[in-house]
């Protein structure tokens, strides 16, 4: 039996009872493997409860150490210190915006969360809506099941992800061939051009799938990457000047909210495409939308809104802009990875030993 008076392998549930982790609302790890997590905690579901949150809250308030909590999931100064029993608040996001860490830290709760588990599958997301959102692969999804196709409709052209300065193409007749033949190796003018915004475990990732497509990568971030080779700008603003492909990559906090507002927009012009990975409210959205539809700057793929699950309507008729739930983060096997996680995380708190991966509140 550890010293929090749990045993968490073998228990005889009288004895020794299953430690309680609150959850308020049910993370994808909760609904797709309640079974398992259920093997080793008790789980005391707040959004299942007929009682308002402050009561159900205030009922449980002794017997709550941790809580089980996700991306979309707030955890409010008011909700911390209703729980005078709480130690620890594990989870599954990546991101903390949703986290009141300065009452955290305050009342000395630790926080555990995903880390980089899921920095792959976020930078792949962010890539598959690039290259959608040049090339038009949804639209044209739309264009063909809708019989626009049948009926002799004509569908626009995408652009490459590679980019070529017409400057430079060459073309030569090549008699034997007969064939027009375009030079590749004189008319690589170079890449596009992407600016990554947040160059962390997300940014990297983003940036070593890109560089095979012979995109130039920039980058935007708090402090300059001493390990990394892109050029640094530290206003996002320039960087957007200088791109042609914004990639949203950063947390939001006080500092990045609504960074991305109209100036940048404008600034990424007529021709830039925004991609958005982060987090909904780090662009000023009523801005984008605006600039969208007014052909200010060519087209957007998104994963994440301001006011998930609520998408603006004037996006959804877009054929510029790709859409996608907020499931960058998610795949089969990181959501099993994110349950291992989530285990570790809890079982350590109630051994008392160090978290698998925990948030640095000391800074
Ligand atoms: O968006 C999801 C996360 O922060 O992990």
């Amino acid at each position: 039996m550890d010293c929090n008076g749990y045993r968490l392998e073998n228990h005889d549930q009288n004895l020794f009872p299953k430690p309680k982790v609150l959850v308020l609302e049910p993370p994808p790890v909760f609904i797709y493997h309640e079974e398992k997590l259920s093997q080793k905690f008790h789980f005391l579901k707040a959004w299942d409860s007929p009682l308002p949150l402050d009561q159900f809250l205030t009922t449980h308030a002794h017997s709550v150490q941790a809580i089980l909590s996700h991306g979309s999931c707030p955890v409010t100064t008011n909700t911390i210190r209703l729980l005078p029993s709480l130690g620890l608040i594990v989870t599954t996001s990546a991101g903390l915006d949703q986290i009141d860490l300065q009452e955290c830290r305050r009342r000395g709760v630790s926080v555990a969360y995903a880390g980089s588990l899921f920095s792959a599958d976020v930078a792949d997301i962010a890539v598959g809506l690039l290259i959608d959102a040049l090339r038009k692969i949804s639209a044209g999804n739309r264009y063909v099941t809708q019989g626009l196709w049948a009926n002799n409709g004509d569908f626009s052209l995408g652009s490459k992800v590679r980019d070529w300065s017409l400057s430079c193409r060459k073309f030569y007749w090549a008699p034997e061939k007969k064939l027009l033949i375009l030079n590749e190796t004189s008319q690589l003018a170079g890449g596009r051009k992407v600016g990554i915004v947040g160059l962390g475990s997300i940014g990297l990732e983003v940036g070593k799938r890109l560089e095979p497509f012979g995109c130039n990568i920039l980058y935007c971030s708090r402090n300059k990457k001493s390990s990394a080779s892109y050029p640094y700008y530290s206003n996002v603003c320039e960087l957007a000047a200088n791109c042609e492909v914004l990639i949203i990559c950063c947390e939001l906090n006080d500092q990045t909210r609504h960074v991305i507002n109209k100036e940048v927009l404008l600034a990424l012009g007529k021709k830039g495409l925004i991609i958005n990975v982060g987090r909904g409210a780090i662009i000023d959205e009523q801005e984008m939308v605006r600039c969208l539809m007014q052909g200010e700057i060519a087209g957007a793929g998104l994963d994440v809104f301001e006011n998930e699950p609520h998408v603006p309507s004037e996006l959804i008729s877009l054929d510029n802009v790709v859409l996608s739930p907020h499931r960058a983060v998610h795949t089969e096997e990181t959501l099993m990875a994110s349950v291992d996680l989530v285990i570790g995380n809890l079982e350590a708190f109630f051994s008392n030993k160090p978290l698998l991966s925990p948030v640095l509140l000391d800074e």
